[in-house]
């Protein structure tokens, strides 16, 4: 079995063997019928040629022996038959007679005998007696005057034919094998040529089998194999491009599968919605079983009715119309608890447009809800009393307007603030404070409507929302007023904080809205400005705004603005006014007051009047206090190199705002060091006001400027705090009597009663005493009697620009020289 199958391997095993094997079989095959047939014919053609030749030497023979035959001249006819039988191939000549004895033979032992085997007499031809493979056996007629004697007949051996025909078929053979060689050789390299080709398609076709199906038969040509290399190339291009659609739709599949499996709640209907099949979370969120899901509709299932029905009419005509929904949707669970989901459903359609599915995606949201809503609380409302805060009454704001616009029903503001919450917030301690205000807001929500707003702004700040008042403005002002009436008792009400009952009273400002477009802040500004008004006019009160006040505001961030440029474009002069000191029969000006005044462009020169109380609510006191700081001193810098100037001080006042400033002391300091003046020429007015608070501070302050050689008057002494228990703490150099007393003290009693105590006081805590505010030489002496010493005021001159100053300066002192106080 084995050898057969190496034979067959060995023949058939390629097609190159094929070709190689069946060329060479066909071609020896036809050579091989070639050859021989060409060999037999050349065998016929020489036995034709050899008995010919027989037939031409018997009559020869016949011919040459007649005569011997017929005078019977046997030796004669001997020599003859002995003489022709040295012919190649003969085998035996013998003449015989008529009868057929024998009269001569090349073998001589058949003399006398008798051949029975000849033709008959009658024949007068050559006749072939036998024309055998091995011998030709003929007999010719000897004749003689045409009468016939007796025959010659000769024997020929195929001898030489045969071997003349075996090498014929000899070279025959060796024509047909170098033929079959050559036809084997011939098929060998066709067959390698087309073998190759097909071996390339074949390894192609291998490493395609082991997976590498990138592999492409590159062949070129126009032959079968080029073609067959072509169509094997798209084939494969087929079979990959299948294959990866193959692994495409498998992957989607997966992924699919993956999907469907995923965290949210899955579920596939039919077209009538009813549920085919869910995923593992919808057991895990819903709490069904895919057993009892499967065949009821979602609603059924899963509807909370939190939702109508027109919910559910919009979600079907949205599919419809955009082929998916999405949206916030609340579902039940199996036991009866409802969650927000965030759900998305897509209609899945057949090729012709056949809605055929539903496949709706659930997240269950409650978890990142209930963390919504605590992040809205924080951002939207007020953690002590749970009211909306700012940020959400300015959204509520924003809505209401739009509301009141389009509606036509006007709104109002109510913005509270009470009005001794500090006061009573650092007496009775934060807790209690916080429990105010929890209390304010329970009240104030019990005296509006559920669709009002009630919100508190931060501090004491609230601030009540009216929504869908009368369209009417006096009636809506009537409106709003009532529910401030209301809020206003509510809050009057004492409150029980702790073990103490106190009374905390509300300043209430209103303001309607709805009217006009307006940006959202407007109305709250006006609340507020209405609030001040309450405040202003005697608190516990509310106050509808007044427009006048509205101008009022305009004009104040109008001149805030305005201050800042005269900053920058260094708009601002100092003005001073002189000190005089009269003591032992001798005046001098001891210094001045510096006074700021803005030398506006347009409006000419501005008192601080006009702007410092502005300029301290907006903050620009600061650096416009830094200014008259630096300016003062660089003034003092110019004094001190001139010797009739060198001794002037100057005071400045400074507010406490400023005077707070973390870096004051420091920045003080470094102007002084700055301008490289004496600190001893420089003296800060403060006021009662910075003692307020921190008073600790604010003598640490004063101690440490003081220990540097700064000195410190008390501005407007008498008009407010005016604690002697501080004062005496207080590193003060001079007390400077309100200009306020000064002006009336010769006519009203009390006044004088203020300076002389004031006097009186300064004297006993060792302080230099100032008036200011001085008109008139009789109110000179009037102080000079009480012991006041030193003098400001018009009755010397009213403040004047540095040149002024310096130009006027002897004359400062005339109203003492010329007074009866120059001689005393
Ligand atoms: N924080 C700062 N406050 C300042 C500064 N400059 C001034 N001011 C304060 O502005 C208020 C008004 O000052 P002004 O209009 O300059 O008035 C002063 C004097 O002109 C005025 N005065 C002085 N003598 C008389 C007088 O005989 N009669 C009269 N009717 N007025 C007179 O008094 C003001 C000075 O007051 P006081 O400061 O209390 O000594 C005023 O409160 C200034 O303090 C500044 O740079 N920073």
């Amino acid at each position: 079995m084995s050898r057969h199958f190496s034979l067959r391997t060995l023949l058939l095993g390629s097609l190159r063997r094929q070709l190689m094997a069946g060329m060479g079989i066909v071609v020896s095959l036809m050579m091989a019928m070639l050859v021989w047939q060409w060999a037999a014919r050349q065998h016929a053609d020489l036995k034709n040629q050899q008995t010919e030749q027989a037939i031409a030497l018997a009559e020869s023979i016949a011919l040459s022996s007649s005569v011997w035959v017929a005078s019977r001249d046997v030796a004669g006819l001997q020599e003859i038959a002995t003489n022709s039988a040295g012919y190649p191939d003969v085998r035996f000549v013998i003449l015989l007679d008529r009868q057929g004895q024998v009269l001569a033979h090349s073998d001589p032992a058949f003399l006398g005998k008798f051949m029975p085997d000849l033709p008959a007499s009658a024949s007068a031809e050559t006749t072939i007696i036998q024309n055998a493979s091995s011998l030709l056996d003929l007999a010719s007629p000897v004749m003689l005057d045409k009468e016939h004697l007796g025959w010659v007949r000769i024997g020929i051996g195929r001898t030489q034919l045969d071997t003349r025909i075996k090498e014929l078929l000899k070279s025959g053979l060796i024509y047909l094998f170098s033929g079959a060689l050559m036809i084997v050789f011939f098929a060998s390299v066709t067959g390698r040529y087309f073998t190759r080709r097909l071996s390339a398609i074949s390894r192609v076709a291998e490493a395609v089998r082991t997976g590498d199906t990138s592999q492409r038969v590159s062949m070129r040509g126009t032959d079968e194999a080029a073609s067959l290399a072509r169509e094997f190339n798209n084939m494969l291009d087929t079979l990959q491009q299948r294959e990866s659609e193959l692994m495409q739709s498998k992957d989607a599949l997966r992924i699919a599968a993956t999907a469907f499996e995923s965290n949210d709640v899955m579920f596939v209907c039919d077209a009538q919605w009813r549920i085919l099949q869910v995923n593992r979370a919808f057991e895990r969120v819903t709490g069904y079983t895919p057993e009892y899901a499967v065949g009821k509709t979602p609603r059924d299932l899963l509807g909370s009715n939190l939702q109508r029905q027109d919910f559910y009419d919009t979600v079907d005509e949205t599919i419809k119309a955009h082929g998916s929904w999405q949206g916030e949707v609340w579902d039940k669970r199996s036991n009866g608890e409802t969650f927000p989901a965030w759900s998305t459903i897509t209609a899945v359609k057949s090729a012709s447009g056949q809605l055929t599915h539903y496949v709706a995606n659930l997240s269950d949201f409650s978890s990142r809800k209930a963390a919504e809503n605590e992040i809205k609380t924080l951002v939207y409302y007020d953690a002590l009393t749970m009211l909306p805060n700012r940020r959400m009454l300015m959204d509520r704001l924003t809505t209401a307007l739009h509301t009141a616009l389009s509606q036509q029903r006007l709104g109002a503001l109510l913005f509270v603030d009470l009005d001794d919450f500090k006061t009573l917030n650092d007496t009775l301690g934060h807790h209690q404070g916080d429990r105010l205000l929890q209390l304010v807001a329970e009240r104030l929500q019990a005296c509006v409507r559920g669709a009002d707003t009630v919100a508190r702004l931060g501090g004491d700040e609230f601030v009540v929302m009216l929504e869908g008042l009368s369209d009417n403005r006096p009636d809506a002002a009537r409106q709003a007023e009532q529910v401030a009436a209301k809020v206003m008792a509510a809050l009057n009400v004492p409150y029980e904080l702790g073990s103490a009952v106190r009374r905390s009273t509300p300043s209430v400002g209103i303001t309607l809205f709805g009217d006009q477009d307006e940006l959202i802040d407007e109305p709250l500004k006006r609340a507020d400005l209405a609030m001040y008004q309450a405040k202003a006019a005697g608190r516990n009160t509310a106050r509808m705004f007044d427009p006048q006040t509205q101008a009022a505001v305009t004009l104040r961030s109008e001149l805030e603005a305005a201050l800042r440029q005269a900053l920058e474009q260094e708009q601002f002069v100092l003005y001073l006014q002189p000190q005089i000191s009269s003591q032992n029969g001798v005046a001098r000006v001891t210094g001045a007051e510096a006074l700021i005044r803005w030398q506006h462009p347009t409006r000419g020169l501005i008192g601080p009047v006009e702007f410092i109380g502005i300029a301290e609510e907006c903050g620009m006191i600061i650096p416009i206090g830094q200014w008259v700081l630096r300016t003062a001193c660089k003034q003092l810098a110019q004094w001190s190199t001139v010797p009739d100037l060198a001794h002037l001080t100057i005071a400045v006042n400074v507010s406490a705002k400023q005077f707070h400033e973390p870096d004051f002391v420091h920045q003080v300091l470094a102007e002084l060091e700055r301008s490289a003046v004496p600190p001893r020429c420089l003296k800060i007015e403060i006021t009662e006001s910075m003692l307020i608070s921190n008073v600790d501070e604010v003598i640490a302050r004063m101690e440490e400027l003081q220990q540097h050689g700064v000195g410190f008057a008390m501005d407007d002494f008498g008009t407010g705090y005016s604690s002697l228990t501080y004062l005496k703490r207080l590193p003060l150099d001079v007390l400077k009597i309100d200009q306020s007393f000064v002006r009336d003290v010769l006519v009203d009693s009390n006044d004088a009663a203020i300076v002389n105590m004031i006097v009186a006081l300064a004297n006993s805590l060792g302080l230099n005493v100032i008036a200011e505010g001085v008109e008139t030489a009789e109110q000179m002496r009037y102080l000079a009697q009480q012991g006041c010493h030193a003098y400001q005021g018009y009755l010397f001159s009213k403040p004047v620009s540095a040149r002024e100053f310096e130009d006027r300066l002897a004359s400062f002192i005339k109203p003492v020289t010329n007074s009866a106080l120059a001689t005393n």
